[in-house]
């Protein structure tokens, strides 16, 4: 909370999820117990933690269904009305995956059921993403979560017992990282950098607010750029810095498309290879400064 804290304090202008500040500030400080000082205390509490695959499923079908957007436009709904608006609708009349997806969001508080109108409608939290705008972002991470990171995950244990990211076999290709990887499966090099980009866009305005040494360096080396969302940001706010941005051959294309829509092509340059087994670029001259962000 308090990072979220600071970002406001720094005149943040990112996306408004991080401006409410009160949606991150009844979250735990960093070094709190979940639970208290005697970590957890109930049954309810561990079961949560039991059955999280599930509640990140359910997340992840309120949001793809589109389930939280309806209710956000429409108010309380009955269950047919959003069956129908979902496309859930069977036309051997069972009505089990609506009831099936409104059990689990409501069970673990997503949507909230009023037992008297029968009606549904977003949990406070929910409601209150869509109305600050910050719900896209949140959908983003969900994604992400819920497609990408879900799927490794499955192999933690023998992660452990073997020190490795077993969970990368879940992903075609024969590069020994995921990067590298997610673009042989259709769609999951989107989810990963709609996340990543959704979540640069908000921290680096406030990040180089603040920053003395972006504010008075000539050259910045952007160490695993990703989309160049910070590069293009960075440049357009500091007119004296020339950047450049290193990223895995497999990504590159990706700052590429985005640094020629945005004009600045005379300003980013870009260096595709590995920050791990390749050299470090020289600076070009002793009065440089190589300022890297990762
Ligand atoms: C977590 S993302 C951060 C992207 C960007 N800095 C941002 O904040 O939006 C990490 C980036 O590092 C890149 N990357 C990972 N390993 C790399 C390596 N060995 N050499 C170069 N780039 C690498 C990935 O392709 C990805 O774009």
């Amino acid at each position: 909370s308090s990072y979220c804290t600071a970002f406001d304090d720094a005149g943040c202008s990112g996306q408004s999820v991080v401006r409410d500040s009160s949606i991150w500030k009844a979250a735990p400080d960093k070094y709190d117990q979940p639970g208290g000082p005697e970590g957890l205390t109930t049954m309810t509490q561990l079961n949560n933690i039991i059955m999280g695959h599930a509640a990140t499923q359910i997340i992840l079908a309120g949001s793809q269904l589109g389930l939280f957007e309806f209710l956000h436009e429409n108010g309380p709904q009955t269950k047919g009305t959003i069956e129908e608006a979902l496309g859930l609708k069977r036309s051997d009349g069972s009505t089990r995956p609506i009831e099936v997806l409104l059990l689990g969001s409501t069970s673990i508080g997503l949507t909230v059921l009023d037992k008297r109108e029968k009606t549904y409608r977003n949990c406070e939290i929910i409601d209150r993403l869509f109305t600050t705008g910050g719900w896209r972002s949140i959908a983003d991470l969900i994604d992400l979560e819920a497609i990408i990171k879900y799927k490794g995950e499955f192999h933690f244990v023998e992660s452990l017992r073997k020190d490795t990211n077993v969970g990368l076999q879940e992903w075609p290709g024969a590069a020994d990282n995921l990067y590298s990887r997610l673009p042989q499966t259709p769609g999951a090099q989107k989810i990963f950098y709609d996340l990543m980009n959704s979540f640069t866009a908000f921290s680096i305005p406030c990040l180089s607010n603040t920053s003395k040494v972006a504010a008075t360096s000539f050259k910045l080396l952007d160490v695993g750029g990703g989309a160049a969302v910070a590069a293009i940001h960075l440049a357009k706010k500091f007119q004296q810095l020339s950047i450049t941005l290193w990223d895995q051959h497999e990504t590159i294309e990706i700052p590429m498309n985005h640094i020629t829509k945005a004009g600045l092509k005379g300003r980013i340059s870009l260096l595709a290879g590995s920050f791990i087994t390749d050299p470090f670029p020289e600076a070009g001259s002793p009065l440089s400064v190589y300022l890297c962000a990762f």
